[in-house]
């Protein structure tokens, strides 16, 4: 009988997770292995994977583990790997609290992009600290099809280019990464977000994930259109000194973004885990060196 490795499937506003728990940092996934695991019609499905390790267990985060004992080593769903992901983080956090290893309250959790402050709140929202943006000087210009759009460049620990559209149905099908330009602004790729208003205080976004194609949210995306959208509207908490908030509608559900006069954001959604189960060990042998 072949070994079984056990995992979840979770959600935050359908940015959708294979998680794999792996403390001791045990189990090899390479690129192959995550792709496979999230393809969704020969594998769990996922726009990412979740692998959930001892911060001291893994080379990349054992300088965080005084700080945060799990580390959110995570990959797109081709097999990448990102520097950040915020729904994930939250998803991460809601898996830690069912394992009985995080409580509601605070969480400190370690992911390539720094040690991230969590709240698992008693309504069931997860509230994550996001840190800072940086907005990168210099034009940025995206297309689809036949229309192009100025974008803003926002890095939240991940690239992102945001493009105000008065349509999101301008974005097309999404089926391929937006071309961008010029090529050096964005080295490693990009996450591209179209954005349309809604009301005072309220977007919609539209985004192409570098890694995983276009999904139904994504959490850093949803931080950088807040950002985005303020500095467009002239606010910038850091100069006036008052948060702003901003509803990010996504295909997925809604975020909620605040940027405080400290320059930091946080984001609040839901986080679900909907399944567990066992991969079978074999086949995921397989399909890696398929
Ligand atoms: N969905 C995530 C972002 C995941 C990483 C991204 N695809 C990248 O390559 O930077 C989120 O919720 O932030």
């Amino acid at each position: 009988m072949s070994t079984r490795i056990a995992f979840l499937k979770g959600h935050g506003t359908e940015n959708d997770f294979v998680i794999v728990p792996d403390p001791e940092n045990a189990i090899d996934l390479p690129p192959a292995a995550v792709a496979a695991l999230c393809d969704r019609r020969a594998g769990i499905g996922g726009d990412g994977l979740l692998h959930v390790v001892r911060s001291a267990a893994h080379p990349e985060a054992a300088g965080m583990a005084a700080e945060a004992e799990w580390f959110m080593d995570y990959r797109n769903g081709d097999g990448s790997i990102a520097e950040m992901c915020g729904n994930g983080v939250r998803v991460f956090a809601r898996y830690l609290q069912r394992a009985g290893h995080a409580t509601e309250g605070d969480l400190a959790v370690a992911t390539r992009g720094g040690v991230k402050t969590v709240h698992l709140a008693k309504n069931g929202d997860v509230t994550v600290g996001m840190g800072r943006a940086v907005l990168p000087d210099g034009d940025v210009t995206v297309s689809v099809g036949e229309r192009s759009w100025p974008a803003r460049n926002v890095n939240m620990g991940n690239p992102h280019a945001v493009a105000f559209v008065d349509d999101l149905a301008h974005a097309g099908d999404l089926l391929s990464p937006p071309p961008f330009s010029p090529a050096a602004a964005y080295p490693d790729g990009v996450n591209v977000e179209f954005v349309a208003d809604r009301g005072p205080g309220h977007v919609a976004l539209r985004v192409h994930e570098r890694g995983s194609g276009e999904t139904r949210s994504c959490g850093t995306g949803a931080c950088a259109v807040a950002v985005a959208t303020a500095r467009r509207d002239g606010a910038d908490p850091t100069v006036t000194g008052t948060p702003v908030t901003y509803t990010v509608d996504v295909p997925g559900g809604t975020l909620v973004i605040t940027e405080r006069p400290d320059g930091e954001i946080e984001m609040t959604g839901p986080a679900v885990i909907v399944a567990e189960g066992e991969i079978d060990a074999d086949w995921l042998e397989a399909a890696t060196s398929a």
